[in-house]
């Protein structure tokens, strides 16, 4: 199905509108709303690492439409799929509006307190609390037996609702409660996909580029000392450590080539998010040619071991046999770039495509030999929670609801079959 983008919607600032068909994204590096859409882009990003690939071209010659259409700046926003074969989810806006972050979250906060979260019918999922944690256990066989290093699984719930969810309110709630997060709602072709994601997975400006992968993974304590000591524990985790070395090793392998002065710190740094502690690394390096844009650089990197795993040939086919329903967007990339070659894009993860009468959401967790399948379950849980929490709903509770199996008429259907 093609995305059907409405054309010139009027500005709309603020929070107090049912419906924004623009792209919006909130980042410390620059935050931005969109409005109307010169040309989509729906051409597969496989390959796009190559500056000559059939994808850059498509995005080289949109470019060069918008500008003769009179866009003196065009941008391409939008995301790209976790499987970068199928179609990516982009488009060039008539027009982009800078937004001041911090008055941003001030007007989400002030947002948020109006009004209530949509009421939740029923929470369903395909992989039950029995389902995942096999499928955790079949994966950690298969790392003890030396077939692979690591593999994210993940999981989905669909929460029903009884009207359709206020994206834009949802989306005031998110980064009310995640504030130091990226937030971002995309239109998409089933829905919008809305998100408060910690990842970065790729800012470029000029010859700069930053990345900040993220994995391993503790829960946060409302009790102070319980909180740091969840975070020294999540330290000197030697499973966590390798989940988290896995991840920057093959960022130093596709990096090395196309930069210089390539910094990786020698450990992670603990990262918190408001419910989680991450193990995190602060990626600097610079580009050597001018070809190698943000768009090429976010394709030679996505998906990154913290999405998929590694190798990545066997982390996938583990992927495709082990989670029940396609990834769509989640664990893609949301973000844009310029034509002069900058741009920041965002891990999708934190998220949900809001459809007509509910959500679906996305979980990960990265697997590797020393595992324990239960744990998975609680983390995924507790991710989920970041979404779950825009709800007003407890993921705690939750675990013991979300088992029902989809029924044929769900909501979002179409995302599965995209
Ligand atoms: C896949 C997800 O998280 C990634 C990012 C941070 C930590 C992760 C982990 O510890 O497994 C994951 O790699 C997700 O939130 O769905």
């Amino acid at each position: 199905m093609r995305p059907s983008y409405q054309e010139d919607a009027a500005a709309k600032p603020g929070f107090g509108h049912a419906h924004h068909d623009g792209f919006l994204l909130s980042s410390p590096y620059r935050s931005f709303r969109t409005e109307g859409c010169q040309e989509v882009i729906t051409h597969a990003a496989l390959g796009g690492e190559r500056s000559d690939s059939a994808f850059q071209k498509q995005v080289r010659q949109a470019f060069a439409r918008a500008r003769k259409a009179g866009i003196a700046h065009p941008i391409l926003v939008g995301a790209i799929p976790f499987d970068t074969r199928q179609p990516s989810m982009l488009f060039i806006p008539r027009r982009h509006t800078e937004i001041d972050r911090s008055h941003w979250l001030t007007e989400a906060h002030r947002a948020s307190r109006t009004g209530s979260a949509p009421s939740v019918l029923s929470v369903k999922a395909r992989a039950d609390e029995y389902g995942y944690q096999s499928a955790v256990a079949q994966a950690v066989r298969d790392m003890r037996e030396g077939k692979l290093d690591k593999v994210v699984l993940g999981r989905q719930l669909l929460l029903d609702t009884a009207q359709r969810p206020d994206a834009q309110r949802l989306l005031a709630r998110l980064m009310a409660q995640n504030p130091d997060s990226y937030h971002f709602s995309v239109p998409l072709p089933q829905g919008t996909l809305l998100g408060a994601s910690p990842e970065l997975l790729l800012r470029k400006q000029g010859h700069q580029l930053w990345s900040t992968p993220l994995a391993g993974t503790a829960r946060r304590s409302d009790d102070a000392t319980e909180d740091r000591l969840q975070a020294q524990a999540l330290q000197h985790s030697l499973k966590d450590l390798h989940e988290h070395r896995v991840v920057t090793q093959a960022i130093r392998q596709r990096l090395s080539p196309v930069t210089h002065q390539l910094h990786i710190p020698e450990h992670p740094e603990v990262m918190p998010t408001t419910r989680l502690w991450h193990l995190g690394s602060s990626i600097r390096a610079e580009v050597k040619a001018a070809d190698e844009d943000a768009l090429t650089l976010a394709c030679r990197l996505h998906p990154t071991p913290a999405l998929r795993g590694f190798p990545e040939t066997e982390a996938a086919e583990r992927i495709a046999r082990l989670e029940p329903e396609d990834r769509g967007p989640f664990g893609g990339i949301v973000g844009w770039c310029d034509d002069q070659g900058n741009g920041e894009w965002i891990v999708a993860i934190r998220c949900g495509v809001v459809g007509e009468r509910g959500i679906r959401l996305f979980a990960g967790a990265g697997i590797v030999a020393d595992s324990d399948p239960a744990s998975e379950w609680h983390e995924t849980a507790n991710k989920l929670g970041t979404m779950l929490e825009a709800f007003g709903l407890d993921s705690d509770r939750l675990m013991s609801v979300a088992t029902a199996s989809y029924p044929s008429s769900s909501v979002c259907q179409e995302h599965h079959a995209s």
